[in-house]
């Protein structure tokens, strides 16, 4: 009887799995607008006159908001006000800045007078340009900000349960976002005439269905709260301080997180970026034969990332996960840079970029499902949001340090050895960070399922 009444809402199977598949499409639909355009740079450049450094300007505008602060903000906003209020805003501000994007690309605006006025200064920059990255810059803080949350509401629904199989599972959804939008937006633009809005309204209209989703999500989440308080929950009552900040940044393992996942990742998304065009230059093949290759890469890290995710539910072995996934990250690296060029074959460039997805699904499945272990969960979401801040700065300067150095030396072997390095000091990270989980007994080797 005393059972019964205790039974919460996330102890329902269906229901969590529930609440995982609303707040991952949510994401899903993200990390498809991330990249809509991605595909269609030629397309944009001859409709809206945006040439390679417009293009280049636009896509650092999803961070620099988030560099400048926004993040850290976000993760106060999540610790204080909540995950449904935290989730229903990040949602609304990615369909505003969506919308945004699509008026700056629209054919309508290019006629109106604020586009003239636009276009009147650093001309470099089109007045469409200049629109499209104000609202892809209010975008960027929106989806950084549905990430930290989606992270802190897998924790809450998933403690002690399958948490890391569930946040695997949700980065494998994101991944295949990447996939199926490369795959769909050029054939979108081609449908609608060659147009570059077709697309991008296409993916708004995804966008709304994410902030729906997220508003069933967060009617669920009101009915566990309730829950949570009526069963006497081990949940912290304590209110969050913004003076709690100090904790996290005095906490040594907070930074080893944040630096390995920094270096890590930055070895990783900017990566992508080049990666067709490395392949391009190196096995002298064409863009579309590049861009076949290497989108195997978010596909293998898709299929892994969940099953590493129950790996490490059952048997534990996080930090352990976070050293293989560098040491395979840096051979992959020092591969593209000296043997692939020496054997320039396109079965071995696939057999490299499967085996660096095998390390995109070790360091993502293990790093941010150890967050909570290091972390008190009155302070996870401001942690979170740290850690992506600290992220999103690698993630806006090493594509630029990329792009100088491939300017300056005119190939890859440079770019790609910077890529190795970031991996190596990921690597020493991962030691550190399984020599201090073993002093100080975080548990980052243990299962989270106790069995
Ligand atoms: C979960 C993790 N997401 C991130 O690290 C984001 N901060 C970066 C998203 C990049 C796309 N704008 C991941 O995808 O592994």
């Amino acid at each position: 009887m005393t059972e019964a009444i205790q039974r919460k809402l996330n102890d329902s199977a269906a229901a969590r799995w529930t609440a995982l598949v609303l707040i991952a499409l949510a994401m899903f639909f993200a990390y498809m607008f991330v990249d809509v355009m991605s595909p269609l740079q030629s397309l944009i450049e001859s409709e809206r006159g945006w040439d390679s450094g417009v293009f280049g300007t636009y896509a650092a505008s999803e961070y620099i908001l988030n560099v400048c602060g926004f993040l850290i903000l976000a993760g106060i906003i999540l610790d204080k006000c909540g995950i449904r209020f935290t989730g229903i805003l990040s949602t609304s501000l990615m369909v505003i800045g969506a919308s945004i994007k699509y008026i700056g690309v629209s054919d309508w605006f290019q006629a109106t007078a604020m586009c003239s006025w636009l276009d009147s200064w650093w001309t470099t920059l089109p007045g469409s340009a200049k629109m499209a990255s104000f609202g892809f810059m209010v975008f960027g803080c929106g989806c950084e900000m549905a990430g930290i949350t989606v992270s802190k509401a897998i924790a809450k629904w998933f403690k002690g349960k399958e948490m890391a199989l569930a946040m695997g599972l949700e980065m494998a959804i994101a991944r295949l976002g990447v996939f199926a939008v490369f795959s769909v937006s050029p054939k979108i633009a081609t449908q609608f005439d060659n147009s570059v809005v077709a697309p991008i309204a296409f993916c708004t209209v995804l966008l709304i269905i994410g902030l729906i989703n997220f508003i069933v999500f967060s009617v669920m989440d009101a009915k566990l709260d309730k829950q949570l308080g009526e069963a006497n929950s081990d949940e912290p009552t304590e209110e969050f301080k913004v003076s709690d900040l100090g904790r996290i940044f005095s906490s040594k393992m907070f930074w080893i997180v944040a630096l390995l996942c920094v270096l890590y990742y930055s070895a990783i998304f900017p990566f992508q970026r080049y990666a067709t065009n490395y392949l391009e230059v190196t096995l002298h093949i064409e863009k579309e034969a590049a861009a076949d290759l290497f989108r195997w890469f978010p596909i293998l890290a898709m299929i892994l990332t969940p099953v590493l995710g129950s790996f490490l539910d059952h048997k534990g072995k996080g930090a352990t996960m976070l050293m293989l996934g560098s040491l395979i990250m840096i051979a992959c690296h020092l591969s593209f840079a000296f043997l692939l060029p020496i054997y320039p074959n396109e079965w071995f460039a696939l057999l490299i970029i499967v085996i660096l997805g095998v390390s995109f699904s070790l360091v993502p499945a293990a790093l941010w499902p150890s967050v909570p272990k290091i972390i008190d969960p009155v302070i996870l979401g401001s942690a979170y949001s740290l850690i992506f801040w600290i992220q999103n700065i690698g993630l806006c300067f090493v594509p630029l340090i990329i792009g100088m150095t491939l300017k300056a030396t005119g190939g890859y072997l440079v770019p790609m050895l910077i890529f190795a390095s970031l991996g190596v000091l990921a690597l020493i990270l991962s030691f550190a960070l399984k020599a201090f989980d073993k002093k100080k007994g975080f548990g980052l080797e243990e299962p989270n399922i106790k069995e």
